[in-house]
């Protein structure tokens, strides 16, 4: 037996493992790094958060990125370079945080990186009927495995598309293993770039958990204030939307596409809500001319009630439940604001109140699918009717 298969042996046989956790989103933000300690599997699963960061993306980075992200015709040399260039950039964030932890990269059993999403195109966006779902996560397992010295796994959305799925969400796996509760109905809220939930019944069946996009989080905001304000990233704390006023005939017509008469479960991203989504909706609104102001509060409001849409279009099957918001949107808090003033009567926590950080949450997310790769399978979770296949997800690469 080759040595690396003992080892992996040998970490499946561990009672827990200590896993490095990886998240790269459509923010463009930074790599969030997470490291868990996972005490067994499946729905046993105990996970500890030891320690977690966000190391920031440079300029450099975003720029690179974005000349390839969420577009149709790009430079096929400058996707072939991010890729390994992205694998070993990560690996080096994974050995910088460890080195600022101090923690042996030799203790650390598994790097689990989701890599940088560049387009994601369901059927539903595509439109081919010849064509399978398709999504494409850069940053190379092998590059980062070399790079940090640690097995990694990596490209975790292949195999969800092979069984069926559109590739995401796969929150769902993590939250129903994670935050299930025989005491509480709960939605996990996840406001990224793109908005997500998964639904999760006191009851703990499977087959009534449910998980889907709902539509843009932050992406939308933070496209529009990189393009007036060069100099910001994102409208921290809503202090530009909060000095402007939703345009009815502007939120109206963002609200008019086919996207948010599907049914869910449903994925997008960036390839649909982008500037050019916003600029075909003040054309039809006749809305050009509107201050930067009032086009934030617009799009954080849009934000809100197609989250709040989403959330009411599944009322027959979301029972008196308490909703755990997490992503960076929880830290919006106009965003917040406009959800639970249309939200009264639901209790609306962090993912904190569940003693995980809002912002670490998909980063663990991924080092759950890992462990469940590695050591899991003893009790599956699906739930085929919802788009929800019963698979392990994640392919190794060793570092030598
Ligand atoms: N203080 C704040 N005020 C307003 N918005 C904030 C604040 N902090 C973070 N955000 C928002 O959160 C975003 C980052 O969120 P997050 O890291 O969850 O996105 P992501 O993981 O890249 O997205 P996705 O989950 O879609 O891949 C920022 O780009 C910004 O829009
Ligand atoms: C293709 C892709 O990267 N999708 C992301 C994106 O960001 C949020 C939402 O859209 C979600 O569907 C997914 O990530 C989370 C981690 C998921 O798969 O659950």
């Amino acid at each position: 037996m080759h040595s690396h298969i003992r080892k992996l042996h040998q970490l499946a046989d561990n009672s827990s493992r200590l896993i490095i956790g990886l998240m790269s989103g459509t923010s463009l933000d930074g790599l969030d790094i997470a490291l868990c300690r996972i005490t067994g599997a499946g729905t046993t699963s105990r996970i500890e958060l030891l320690e977690f960061t966000t190391t920031d993306y440079d300029e450099i980075y975003r720029q690179r990125i974005r000349s390839v992200f969420s577009r149709r015709e790009v430079d096929l040399q400058q996707v072939c370079l991010l890729n390994p260039w992205i694998g070993r950039l990560h690996g080096q964030m994974v050995k910088d945080a460890l080195k600022r932890w101090r923690i042996p990269a030799e203790e650390v059993d598994l790097v689990a990186s989701h890599g940088q999403t560049i387009f994601h195109a369901p059927r539903s966006q595509h439109g081919l009927d010849d064509y399978p779902n398709g999504t494409l996560q850069i940053g190379d397992g092998d590059h980062l495995a070399c790079q940090a010295g640690i097995i990694t796994l990596s490209d975790f959305r292949q195999k969800h598309i092979a069984a069926g799925g559109e590739g995401a969400p796969l929150a769902v796996y993590g939250d129903y293993l994670i935050f299930s509760s025989q005491s509480q109905n709960r939605v996990l809220l996840n406001m990224g770039g793109i908005a997500n939930f998964t639904y999760l019944p006191a009851s703990m069946q499977a087959g009534e958990v449910f998980s889907s996009d709902v539509g843009p989080g932050n992406t939308l905001m933070d496209a529009f204030v990189q393009q007036q304000f060069p100099s910001l990233t994102y409208d921290r704390d809503a202090a530009i939307a909060r000095a402007g006023r939703t345009n009815l005939p502007l939120l109206e017509a963002l609200k008019d596409h086919a996207f948010f008469a599907r049914k869910l479960p449903k994925t997008t991203g960036p390839e649909l809500f982008n500037l050019d989504y916003l600029h075909q909706a003040q054309r039809r609104s006749h809305t050009q001319a509107l201050t930067d102001q009032d086009v934030m509060a617009t799009l954080n409001r849009f934000s809100a009630d197609t989250i709040v849409g989403a959330l009411r279009q599944c009322e027959g099957k979301l029972q008196d439940y308490h909703l755990y918001a997490s992503g960076g949107g929880w830290h919006n808090p106009l965003l917040m604001d406009n959800i639970r003033e249309q939200l009264p009567e639901v209790r609306i926590h962090s993912t904190e109140d569940l003693g995980i950080h809002p912002d670490a949450k998909e980063a663990v997310l991924f080092a759950v699918l890992a462990n469940e790769c590695v050591a899991g399978g003893q009790v599956s979770f699906s739930n085929p009717a919802e788009g929800i296949p019963n698979v392990t997800m994640g392919k190794v690469s060793f570092y030598d």
